[in-house]
């Protein structure tokens, strides 16, 4: 399988080589040259099958030749053995029509564990073949960094840099990063910034030359192919568990960088019957008033109680526009350069009435959520964290025909935002008994001012050089 950017100029790789990667060199996003496809009676034939099987199985086609069947199946078996639940992304039924996809029982508690499990050991696999050792860095706005520091701490020939906004992440959050103590784990709050500015960073530095040329940067947001791969497999686990490919479903995703709803896209193209995709925003609704009027201007973020989702620049969102636009990188880097310097663009019809086949929107305030979490502790007992809850706002709202289930996606544990959830519904969610010491743990973590210069000078200082 060949991966080229959206922005048209960066050499195209193989799967090893985009998973390195990162960004490409020309600031797009690698996407495969086309989509794997099943047949009716394959996916079929792929109800009941364990999910680290059914995982080895839906990305194969994505790897290539970069791993053997036989070794991407011992990394699928390795990433999912760490998940609490037996299932690893179990469903529950809320009512009739409703479905939660618990995406949250991996080792930091958010559906972040299902990527970046396996995308920690597919970094040690290629790094053991050789090539320069990895300097990554990522941006977080709470559910990333904690994941993706528990895939890679302490592992040989990586370190990992991860921005986040100061005192715009949950307490749970912030200690599940800043209490990992590994020598190549080096947590770095930003004052006065937005995850907007912690990503921006992060991009930028995949275009300066003076780093790139010391250090092989590489990246743990879904920025990187490899995490959308891994996340199309809960699609297709709850699509057969619901009777596909004979009966259609539709997805509720509380969405942010427009990662986890691309996977949902990618899985409809592999051929999985999908009745609508239903992108459900916060008041920090970019993707909202794009997908809705076509208007993609990022205002400033607003925090919210589902923090993880407070994001105004969606970079996930130029995969779908590159897709359904007809994949003309050279226009799309055009677009995208315009949206950089003024923050605003308009879609194009091609990319309106593409997007419009498979998805619809829907944004929550404050008050819809809270009752959302209201309505499914109600209705079946369950306490959901505030980015579910948004979800399932837009899963109840949507119009879906009453004879499709919808399917909305848990993202995080209830227990990671309980001061929300308590405020909700009077219940304090419990951490499970693997974090319960979470707020005894010694914190370590530097201050760094929101300014490039500064946090390209930690990285540069803390990082291991090539060669
Ligand atoms: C709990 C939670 N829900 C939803 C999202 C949004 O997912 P995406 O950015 O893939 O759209 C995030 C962060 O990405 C998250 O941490
Ligand atoms: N919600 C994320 C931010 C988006 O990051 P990505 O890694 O999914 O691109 C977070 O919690 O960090």
């Amino acid at each position: 399988m060949e991966y080229v950017s959206t922005r048209g100029s960066a050499p195209a790789l193989d799967f090893e080589g985009a998973t390195l990667a990162g960004l490409a060199s020309d600031g797009g996003l690698y996407v495969p040259r086309e989509w794997p496809r099943f047949t009716e009676a394959e996916i079929a034939g792929l109800a009941g099958l364990p999910y680290a099987e059914l995982a080895a199985r839906i990305m194969q086609p994505f790897v290539g030749d970069s791993l053997t069947p036989e070794r991407l199946r011992e990394l699928t078996a390795k990433a999912y053995a760490r998940f609490a639940h037996k299932a690893v992304t179990p469903l529950k039924q809320l009512d009739e029509q409703q479905w939660l996809l618990e995406l949250f029982h991996g080792p930091t508690l958010a559906f972040k564990d299902v990527a970046l499990q396996l995308l920690g050991l597919l970094f040690e696999e290629f790094l053991s073949r050789g090539g320069d050792p990895l300097t990554i860095v990522g941006a977080t706005s709470g559910d990333t960094g904690s994941a993706a520091i528990d895939a890679v701490a302490g592992r040989a020939r990586v370190d990992i840099f991860m921005l986040h906004p100061k005192g715009r992440v949950s307490d749970v959050q912030r200690r599940q990063m800043t209490t990992v103590l590994s020598p190549n784990v080096h947590n770095i709050a930003i004052e006065g910034s937005s995850f907007d500015d912690a990503q921006a960073i992060v991009k930028r530095m995949f275009g300066d030359t003076a780093m790139t040329g010391r250090f092989a940067i590489g990246a743990v947001n879904s920025i990187n192919w490899a995490r959308l791969m891994a996340q199309v497999v809960y699609y297709f686990a709850a699509a057969l568990q619901l009777g596909a490919p004979h009966r259609k479903v539709a997805f509720a995703v509380p969405t942010g960088n427009f990662g986890d709803v691309f996977a949902g896209y990618v899985a409809a193209q592999m051929g999985l019957p999908i009745e609508r995709l239903i992108v459900a925003t916060n008041v920090n609704d970019i993707l909202h008033r794009a997908l809705s009027t076509g208007d993609y201007s990022a205002g400033t973020v607003t925090p919210t109680a589902a923090p993880s989702m407070d994001i105004q620049v969606s970079s996930n969102f130029e995969r779908l526009l590159f897709d359904v636009g007809g994949r003309d990188g050279k226009a799309l880097a055009a677009q995208m350069t315009g949206f950089e310097a003024t923050r605003a663009m308009q879609l194009t019809n091609a990319q309106r009435e593409g997007a419009a086949r498979l998805f619809t929107s829907a944004r929550a305030d404050p008050d819809q959520m809270a009752q959302a979490i209201r309505w499914a502790f109600d209705a079946s007992g369950e306490l959901l964290d505030p980015h579910t809850a948004i979800g399932l706002h837009a899963a109840r709202t949507a119009g879906i025909d009453p004879a499709v289930p919808v399917v909305t996606l848990a993202t995080a544990h209830p227990a990671k935002f309980r001061d929300a959830v308590e405020r909700a519904t009077g219940h304090r969610p419990i951490l499970p008994a693997r974090l319960g010491d979470l707020f005894e743990r010694e914190e370590r973590l530097v201050d760094l001012p929101g300014d490039y210069d500064a946090i390209a000078a930690y990285v540069a200082a803390h990082a291991v050089p090539r060669g």
